[in-house]
């Protein structure tokens, strides 16, 4: 960081620093409705006007959500030791000001750590549509640090009725609570930089008591128990809310999300709703809307500009082999795999939805029921669903959770969780076997994923990881309507990531599979793809896979470079089969079995290294991939052989 100044924002989670964060530096972090979203600390950076009115750039941290600043788990003391160890020149303590008494614990002990502070009410509007009146001013002296009400997700304060309400001058309160909090950080920024603020709260204003405050008094953390004295802090606390805080009548959002919850989170209808949504969502991705667009991708792609490119390349003389790598090889590589960003944009605007309103926590909560049962707390659901996105960061998130044979196991079985990479490689085989099928195949797909995955936790941890039993009140944040802003921009970010993969990673490794599948070890073209070194390579490792259905070195090829991105599976099999040959070496089966194989085996390269990072163990990194692989062999198999039976009569009953 190169900033002149450091402002860290910190809090309790879910209360809207991430939000915040974004909108004070234009960035693009990931937000959503449920504890526990951000784990790592993220930086960005705003620019401010100093005093002699030069440009000075101000650091702003985003810190994992805290509750106290004596923490439990890995990205709480991430958070903890940032505070404490980098000292920041300003910490914005933003609490959910529906939430004030739990929020304002985090604040004492800053206090008591001698940060200067800026107290930020986060979800005003919320507040207000209760009804509830908080006297900021009058919070500010009690509290001795400036208190600022804000609406992180509208950018403003207050508005101007409530301002009436409050008998201030609607002019000056009521707008840009954001901006309010910016000049306020701002303005003691410069007071700070040289004296550590001896805050006093002033009637107009806040001034600064430069002589109060001595550096060499700041006590080290080591030497304070934050904890001590809590029930007087709690005392303090009910009397300064009491004295501050003018309760509405109405609980907006509690009691709204109270009967949306009677429905969805009902202990007989919870599993099968979620089910229904998921199908829903599915079958709009990949059956009617999405398959329109991948369509016309596809015969844009593959018809369209690969005519284009021959035309053009056999009038410009260029050589066979050329038109040969540029239009088999590439274009059939990377089209494979553009052909489904339509219907991975569609499902994760659905996902992130389900994120973003609160759903997913409830999903959770839906699952710890289940989870429990397995000694397993629902908490690991959370990186189970950010999975559906990518296995990465999934696996990271895991560190929520503060036992370590839970998190261990978690971050094992997270990857059964399909991600976006392997999206591919069902919407390539439901286009060829199963477009009349395709809702149900993708649940059946993303369900086989979950109860692999719970299973797996069960017999893990009756094993290998036993530990005692984590005991867990999920929370559940009230429903929320995300963003819109932050929610576009979002699936934008996630469609681009993808694309732009598509045109490096992808696109190296389909000119990489080219020459592998046109020439010999003795780098000469060969006419019989099977006597080129793919051929060969695929053709030892294919028999192990003769029992799945697919034993076929083209289908074994695909596997191996699935290590390195799985979207590459796609890439290979577009390469290395025409439409006709992949009739004949596939029927709805091995589809079947070989896209269950590819949902189970070992994760990619990336995720593997993290898991490795995150269990800090090649051993059981390993451990991990090998485990997975065996699953994947096992349960290809079964669902082999219950399709070449059951599939014909099962398919009649489904078509959507
Ligand atoms: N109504 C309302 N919702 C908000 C406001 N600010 C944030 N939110 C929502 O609150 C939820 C949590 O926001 P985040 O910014 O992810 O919270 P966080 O504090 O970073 O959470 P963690 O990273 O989990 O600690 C999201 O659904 C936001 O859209 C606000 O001012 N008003
Ligand atoms: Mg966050």
């Amino acid at each position: 960081m190169s900033g002149k100044y450091t402002i860290a924002l910190a809090g309790n989670p879910n209360s809207g620093k991430t939000t915040l964060f974004n909108r004070l530096t234009g960035s693009n972090q990931k937000v959503g409705n449920w504890a526990g979203v951000t784990i790592e600390k993220k930086t960005g950076s705003y620019i401010k006007t100093g005093q002699d009115g030069r440009k000075e750039t101000v650091d702003v941290v985003d810190l994992p959500g805290i509750y106290s600043l004596t923490p439990y788990s890995a990205e709480e003391i991430i958070a903890r030791n940032y505070i404490i160890d980098e000292k920041p020149d300003l910490v914005v303590n933003i609490i959910d000001a529906t939430n004030l008494e739990r929020g304002l614990y985090l604040t004492f002990q800053l206090k008591k750590l001698g940060c200067s502070v800026i107290v930020a009410l986060n979800m005003m509007d919320e507040v207000e549509e209760n009804g509830t009146i908080i006297d900021f001013e009058k919070m500010s002296v009690l509290l001795g640090f400036p208190v600022i009400p804000i609406s992180a997700i509208e950018g403003t304060g207050i508005s101007a009725k409530m301002a009436k309400l409050m008998g201030k001058h609607t002019s000056s309160v009521a707008k840009g609570g954001v901006q309010k909090l910016i000049d306020k950080s701002n303005d003691i920024l410069d007071h700070s930089y040289k004296n550590m603020p001896g805050y006093v709260p002033g009637k107009a204003g806040y001034a600064f008591d430069k002589t109060k405050f001595d550096l060499s008094q700041l006590k080290s953390a080591d030497e304070i128990d934050f904890d001590e004295h809590s029930s007087e802090v709690y005392d303090q606390i009910t009397k300064i809310v009491a004295e501050s805080v003018k309760q509405g009548e109405k609980q907006v959002q509690a009691e709204r999300s109270k009967k949306i919850d009677a429905l969805l989170t009902n202990k007989w209808l919870g599993i099968p709703i979620f089910l229904a949504i998921m199908l829903i969502v599915f079958q709009l991705s990949f059956g009617w809307f999405g398959s329109i667009f991948s369509d016309a991708i596809d015969i844009f792609l593959n018809e369209t500009l690969a005519g284009w490119v021959e035309v053009w390349f056999t009038s410009a003389g260029v050589s066979d082999w050329m038109l040969d790598l540029v239009v088999n090889g590439i274009i059939a590589g990377v089209g494979g795999v553009l052909t489904f960003v339509p219907q991975i944009v569609i499902l994760f605007i659905f996902l992130t939805l389900m994120e973003d309103t609160g759903y997913m926590a409830r999903v959770a909560f839906i699952m710890d029921r289940l989870f429990n049962k397995i000694g397993l707390s629902g908490k690991s659901f959370i990186p189970m669903i950010m999975g559906f996105g990518c296995s990465v960061p999934a696996v990271m998130s895991a560190r929520t959770l503060d036992n370590e044979m839970d998190r261990k196991v978690t971050i094992m079985i997270t990857p059964f969780m399909s991600c976006g990479a392997r999206l591919p490689i069902y919407g390539f085989f439901i286009a060829a076997f199963f477009a009349a099928h395709a809702g149900i195949i993708m649940l059946f797909i993303y369900v086989l994923g979950i109860v692999i995955a719970i299973f797996s936790a069960w017999l893990l941890k009756k094993t290998l990881f036993r530990g005692p039993d984590a005991p867990f009140i999920m929370e559940l944040p009230p429903y929320r309507m995300p963003d819109i802003y932050t929610y576009i921009k979002h699936i934008w970010e996630k469609a681009r990531g993808f694309i732009i993969r598509a045109g490096t990673l992808i696109f190296a490794m389909s000119i990489v599979v080219w020459f592998l599948q046109g020439y010999n070890f003795a780098l000469k073209a060969v006419d019989d793809p099977a006597e080129s070194i793919f051929g060969v390579i695929g053709s030892v490792i294919a028999p192990l896979f003769g029992p799945l259905g697919f034993g076929d070195w083209r289908a074994a090829d695909a596997l191996l470079t699935g290590f390195v991105a799985k979207e590459a599976v796609v890439s290979v099999l577009e390469i290395l089969y025409s439409p006709a040959e992949l009739l004949v070496s596939f029927t709805p089966a091995v589809a079947l079995s070989f896209m269950v194989f590819c949902l189970l085996y070992l994760p990619c390269l990336v995720a593997f290294v993290t898991i490795k990072r995150e269990l800090n163990s090649w051993k059981l990194a390993v451990f991990a991939a090998a485990y997975q692989t065996v699953i994947a062999y096992v349960v290809a198999f079964i669902v082999y052989r219950v399709a070449l039976v059951g599939w014909p009569h099962i398919s009649m009953y489904f078509t959507g």
